[in-house]
C-alpha cells in the first residue's frame, strides 16, 4: 500500500502541474482579450475596414495583439456587447488566479453573478442613452434597443431599463420596503442628531463668546478698581509726607526747646547728671521765696509737649543738689520712692496704668457683661409658631395603592420583555409624588438599551414624567421614576416640624421638601453658596421661593438675617413688606423695601457690592477668613466697635424674575451680580435667582459658573433643562413642585414643600406685629455715575459735615475724598458727595484724574468768610 501511494503522488502533482499550465493559459487569454479590447477602442476603426481580409498576409492590423486582437475586438465589442465585454477577460483572469492559488478571497463566479445582469442591461442602456456610439453598446445593445424602441417607444425603453435595474438591486441587496423605511428613519435620526450637535455647538460657542466678553468686562472692571486703589494709595502717601514734614518741624521745635532748657538749668545752677538726663525737662522755674523749683516736663512716651501738665513741684532748698533722672514710664515709680525715702521730696506723679492686651480686655468685658448677643436688640422677639402653617388634609398623604404598584410593575416588565430585556429583580420606593422602581437587569443587558426605551415605557404606563436613571449613582441598579396617579401634597408644616429641620445646625437651612424616599430634604444656603432656580410658568417657582424664605425665617432671628428682595413682577414678594423692619434691607433713600423698579435694582446691587467690600475690609482687619469666624470673634468682644466693627447679619438677595431684569437692564445688572456671585460667599451675602426662561443670554457662563446650587422645576424643552442643570431631565418633570436639585454632583428629585399665600400672610403678620427695628437695615449708599456729577449738586442742601470737611481740606491743603473718609470716618460715597459740594462751592478745583484736586482757598480766614457767605 505504501508503495502504491508513493507512486500516486507524483501523478497528482503532475495533474496539478497540467492544471496550473491550463490556468496560466486562461489568465493569459484573459489579459490578451483585455488588452485587445482596450486597444480596439483606439485602433478598431482602422482595423474595421480590413477585417474581412485579415487572413491576407499583407494586411497589418493596428491592434496591440495584431489580427487576433482586432478580430476579438470586432466579435466581442463591435458585433457583441460593447463595453460590457470587458467583464469576460476580467472573469477569465479571476478564474485562472482562483484555480492556481485556491484563495477564498478571489470569487470569479461571484463576480460573474453580479455582472451577468449587466452583460445584457448595460449594452441596452448605452444603446438607449448614447445611440450614436455603437462602439460602447455593441451591435447587440444597439439592435435590441432599436427593436424595443419601435415596440414600446423611447419612454417605454427607459421605463423598462429603470424597473429592471430597481428589481435587480432589490434582489441583489435584499431591499425590502421595511428595510427602506428603516434606512430612511436611520437617515432622519442621523440628520436630527447632526442638527442637535450643531445646535449644541452653536450654544456652546455662544456661551464661550459670552463668557469671553464677561471676562473682558471683569478685567476692565478690575483694572479700573486697581487704578482707583493706586490713586488712593498715592493720596495717602502724600498725606503721610505732609505728616512727616510736620513731624520734622515739631522735632526741630523740640530741639530748640531743649536748648533753651539747658540754658534755663544753667541759670538755676542745677546741672543734669548728663546731657541725656536733661531730656524730658522742658523748663525749670526757680522761686527764691519758698525755696521751690517747678519742673516743666515733656512726656517722653508720647513725644508730644504736654503744656502746663505734669508740673512737678520739687520742694528743696536751692542749695541742695538735685539729680533728675530721665523721665520714662519705668522710672516714674522709682523717682517716687527716691523722693520720699532719700530726699524727702514730695513728688506728685500720675500713676501709669499697664496696658491691657486685646485678649485680656475681651476677657474682662465678657466676664463683666457676658458675650455680645445680637438678639438682645429685640429681646422679646418670638419666632413664628409652627401652627401658622397649615397641615393639609391627612388623606392627602395617603400612599399609592397596591394595585397601582402591581400594575406599574407588570407594565414595566412587559415593556422591557418586549424588547428582549430580562430583569433579575425589581423594587419600589414610594415617594410623595413619584414612585421609584429600581430594577436589576440580567447580566449582559446594555444600560443604554433601557435608557432608549424611556418613551416606550412612558407610553405603556400612559404617564407623563417618566425619568430613567441608568444607573443610579452608587447603587448599580437602574431607576425608573413613575409619577403616582394620586400625588400627595408635601406641606411646609411637615418639613418645618421635622426633627431633621428642628435640630439642624446649618447656618442657613433651607427645607426644600421631601425626597423620593419620603425623607425631609434640607440644604445649607451658606454652603451652596448661591442658588439658581428655573422653571416654566406655573410649575412651582414662586411656591419654591416662599418655601425657602419661610425656612430661613423659621430658623433665624431678625438680627442674624436680612433679605434684599427684587420682584419685577410686583406681586410675588409684596407680602414680605410686613416684615420690613425685621428682616429686610434696603437703600437708605428708598421707601419700599421690596424693589420692583429695575432702575433701583442697579443701585441696590451696586450697594450690595459696596457692603461686600466693606465687609471684606472688616474681615481683613479682624484677621479672619469668613463671616462665621468674624461674628464669633465679635461676640467674644475681641473686635472693638469703635474701630467700625459690627455684628454682620447674613444677607440673602432674592431676585424673582431675573430674565426680566436682564432684558431691561442687561449688563448693568449682570456685572454686579457676577461680582457678588464670585466674591460674596465669604462675607455672608448669598444670592437666589429665579427665572422662567433659562436661556443662555439670561444665565450667562459667568453666572452659571458661580451658582453651583441649581433648582429646576418643569421646563418646556431639553435645551432649557441643559441650560439650567447641564443635563436633561427637567423637561420630564410633572410640574406642581416636582423638582430636581443639584449642587454640582448628583441630581436629586424632590417634591417641593407647599406653602400657600395665606400661610405666608399669617407668618409675616405674626412677625410684623412684634416690635422690630426702627427701619429696615440700611445698605451703604450708592451714587450712580450720572447722579454723582457736579451738575446735580444743590448747595442749599449741603451735607451736615460740609463745614468740617471744608476746614479739613483747607488746613491740609489737599482736596482728596479719602482724606475726608479717614478723618471724618465716612463711607466712600458720602465723601465723594462732599467733594462734589466743595467743588460747587469753589473750595476745591475740578477732578484731575489721578492727582488730588487743587484747594482753591488758601487759609482758614478766607474759608470762614466763604462759609459765612454761603450761609
Ligand atoms: N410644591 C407644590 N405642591 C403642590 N402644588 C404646587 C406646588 N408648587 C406649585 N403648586 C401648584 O402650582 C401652582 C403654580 O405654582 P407657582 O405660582 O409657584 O408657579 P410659578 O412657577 O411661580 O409660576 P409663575 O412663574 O407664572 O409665577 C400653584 O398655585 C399650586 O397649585
Amino acid at each position: 500500500m505504501a508503495i502504491k501511494n508513493t507512486q500516486q503522488e507524483p501523478k497528482t502533482n503532475k495533474t496539478k502541474l497540467y492544471l496550473t499550465g491550463i490556468n496560466i493559459i486562461i489568465i493569459g487569454i484573459g489579459f490578451l482579450l483585455f488588452i485587445s479590447f482596450f486597444s480596439y477602442y483606439f485602433n478598431g476603426f482602422q482595423d474595421q475596414s480590413q477585417i474581412t481580409s485579415l487572413m491576407d498576409k499583407d494586411v497589418v492590423a493596428e491592434n496591440s495583439f495584431g489580427k487576433l486582437g482586432a478580430l476579438a475586438g470586432d466579435v466581442f465589442i463591435h458585433n457583441g456587447i460593447g463595453i460590457a465585454a470587458f467583464i469576460l477577460p476580467i472573469f477569465l483572469v479571476l478564474f485562472g488566479a482562483k484555480k492556481i492559488t485556491g484563495s477564498k478571497a478571489i470569487k470569479p463566479f461571484g463576480f460573474l453573478s453580479k455582472c451577468i445582469f449587466f452583460l445584457i442591461w448595460l449594452p441596452i442602456f448605452i444603446g438607449f442613452s448614447y445611440p450614436d456610439h455603437p462602439e460602447f453598446s455593441g451591435i447587440m445593445g444597439f439592435e435590441i434597443n432599436d427593436f424595443m424602441n419601435s415596440f414600446v417607444g423611447k419612454i417605454g425603453v427607459g421605463f423598462i431599463l429603470l424597473i429592471s435595474l430597481v428589481i435587480y438591486l432589490m434582489f441583489r441587496y435584499d431591499l425590502t420596503y421595511d428595510r427602506f423605511v428603516a434606512w430612511q428613519e436611520k437617515r432622519r435620526e442621523k440628520l436630527r442628531l447632526e442638527k442637535e450637535e450643531e445646535e449644541r455647538i452653536r450654544l456652546e460657542e455662544e456661551r464661550l463668546l459670552l463668557e469671553k466678553r464677561e471676562q473682558e468686562r471683569l478685567t476692565e472692571f478690575n483694572k479700573q478698581q486697581e487704578l482707583k486703589i493706586q490713586q488712593r494709595v498715592k493720596e495717602e502717601e502724600e498725606i503721610l509726607e505732609n505728616f512727616n514734614s510736620e513731624a520734622i518741624k515739631l522735632n526741630q521745635e523740640k530741639q530748640l526747646n531743649e536748648k533753651i532748657n539747658t540754658e534755663t538749668i544753667e541759670v538755676a545752677e542745677i546741672q543734669p547728671q548728663s546731657a541725656e538726663n536733661a531730656f524730658g525737662i522742658n523748663s525749670i522755674d526757680k522761686d527764691d521765696d519758698d525755696h521751690s523749683i517747678s519742673l516743666n516736663i515733656i512726656d517722653v512716651v508720647e513725644e508730644d509737649v504736654i503744656e502746663d501738665a505734669n508740673d512737678f513741684k520739687v520742694q528743696l532748698p536751692v542749695e541742695e543738689e538735685l539729680y533728675v533722672e530721665p523721665v520714662t514710664e519705668e522710672n516714674l515709680d522709682l523717682i517716687e520712692d527716691i523722693k520720699i525715702e532719700e530726699t524727702g521730696l514730695e513728688l506728685k506723679i500720675e500713676t501709669v496704668q499697664v496696658e491691657e492686651t486685646v485678649e485680656q480686655a475681651a476677657a474682662r468685658i465678657v466676664s463683666e457683661q457676658g458675650e455680645y448677643d445680637p438678639r438682645k436688640d429685640l429681646p422679646n422677639y418670638q419666632f413664628p409658631k409652627i401652627n401658622l402653617l397649615k397641615k393639609y388634609d391627612a388623606s392627602n398623604t395617603t400612599m399609592i395603592d397596591q394595585k397601582e404598584l402591581e400594575a406599574n410593575k407588570n407594565r414595566i416588565l412587559e415593556t422591557l420583555n418586549n424588547y428582549g430585556i430580562g430583569i433579575e429583580s425589581i423594587k419600589a420606593t414610594i415617594g410623595p409624588t413619584v414612585t421609584l422602581y429600581e430594577i436589576v437587569p440580567q447580566a449582559g443587558v446594555r444600560i443604554s438599551k433601557i435608557k432608549n426605551l424611556e418613551d416606550d415605557i412612558a407610553l405603556s404606563l400612559a404617564a407623563l414624567g417618566i425619568r430613567i436613571i441608568a444607573p443610579i449613582p452608587g447603587k448599580g441598579t437602574i431607576g425608573i421614576e413613575v409619577p403616582n396617579s394620586n400625588p400627595a401634597m408635601v406641606s411646609m408644616h411637615s418639613v418645618i416640624a421635622s426633627q431633621k429641620f428642628q435640630s439642624t445646625d446649618m447656618e442657613l437651612p433651607i427645607a426644600f421638601g421631601k425626597t423620593i424616599t419620603n425623607e425631609t430634604f434640607i440644604a445649607d444656603l451658606a454652603k451652596m453658596p448661591h442658588l439658581l432656580m428655573a422653571g416654566a410658568t406655573g410649575q412651582g417657582k414662586s411656591v419654591g421661593l416662599n418655601a425657602i424664605i419661610t425656612s430661613l425665617i423659621y430658623k433665624k432671628h431678625p438680627s442674624e438675617l436680612k433679605f434684599v428682595m427684587v420682584d419685577p413682577k410686583k406681586v410675588e414678594l409684596t407680602l414680605y413688606s410686613k416684615i420690613e423692619r425685621h428682616f429686610l434691607a434696603k437703600l437708605p433713600d428708598s421707601e419700599d423695601a421690596i424693589i420692583t423698579d429695575n432702575a433701583k435694582v442697579i443701585n441696590t446691587l451696586n450697594s450690595l457690592c459696596i457692603e461686600m467690600d466693606d465687609r471684606y475690609e472688616l474681615l481683613k482687619n479682624a484677621f479672619v477668613r469668613n463671616i462665621k469666624e468674624y461674628n464669633t470673634k465679635f461676640k467674644a468682644r475681641k473686635l472693638n466697635p469703635d474701630n467700625g466693627h459690627r455684628f454682620l447679619p447674613y444677607i440673602v438677595l432674592i431676585v424673582d424674575e431675573f430674565a426680566d431684569l436682564i432684558m431691561t437692564a442687561g449688563k448693568e445688572v449682570e456685572l454686579p451680580i457676577a461680582r457678588l456671585a464670585q466674591l460674596a460667599r465669604a462675607v455672608g451675602i448669598h444670592l437666589i435667582i429665579a427665572t422662567q426662561r433659562p436661556s443662555v443670554n439670561v444665565i450667562t457662563g459667568t453666572i452659571k459658573a458661580n451658582f453651583p446650587g441649581r433648582v429646576a422645576f418643569r421646563v418646556t424643552s431639553k435645551i432649557d433643562s441643559r441650560t439650567i442643570l447641564d443635563s436633561a431631565g427637567a423637561d420630564q418633570l410633572i410640574g406642581k413642585g416636582d423638582m430636581l436639585f443639584t449642587t454640582g454632583n448628583e441630581l436629586i428629585r424632590l417634591q417641593c414643600a407647599f406653602v400657600d399665600t395665606p400661610e405666608v400672610d399669617d407668618i409675616t403678620e405674626f412677625i410684623g406685629e412684634q416690635r422690630g427695628y426702627p427701619d429696615a437695615m440700611h445698605l451703604p449708599e450708592y451714587v450712580g455715575e450720572n447722579e454723582g456729577s457736579s451738575v446735580s449738586v444743590d448747595l442749599s442742601d449741603r451735607d451736615v459735615l460740609f463745614n468740617d470737611a471744608a476746614r479739613l481740606i483747607v488746613i491740609a491743603q489737599q482736596g482728596s475724598a479719602s482724606l475726608l473718609q479717614r478723618k471724618l470716618k465716612l463711607g466712600y460715597n458720602r465723601a465723594g458727595r462732599l467733594i462734589d459740594q466743595l467743588e460747587a462751592a469753589g473750595i476745591v478745583g475740578p477732578f484731575e484724574g489721578s492727582k488730588a484736586r487743587q484747594v482753591l482757598v488758601s487759609d482758614e480766614v478766607n474759608l470762614e468768610q466763604l462759609l459765612n457767605n454761603l450761609n
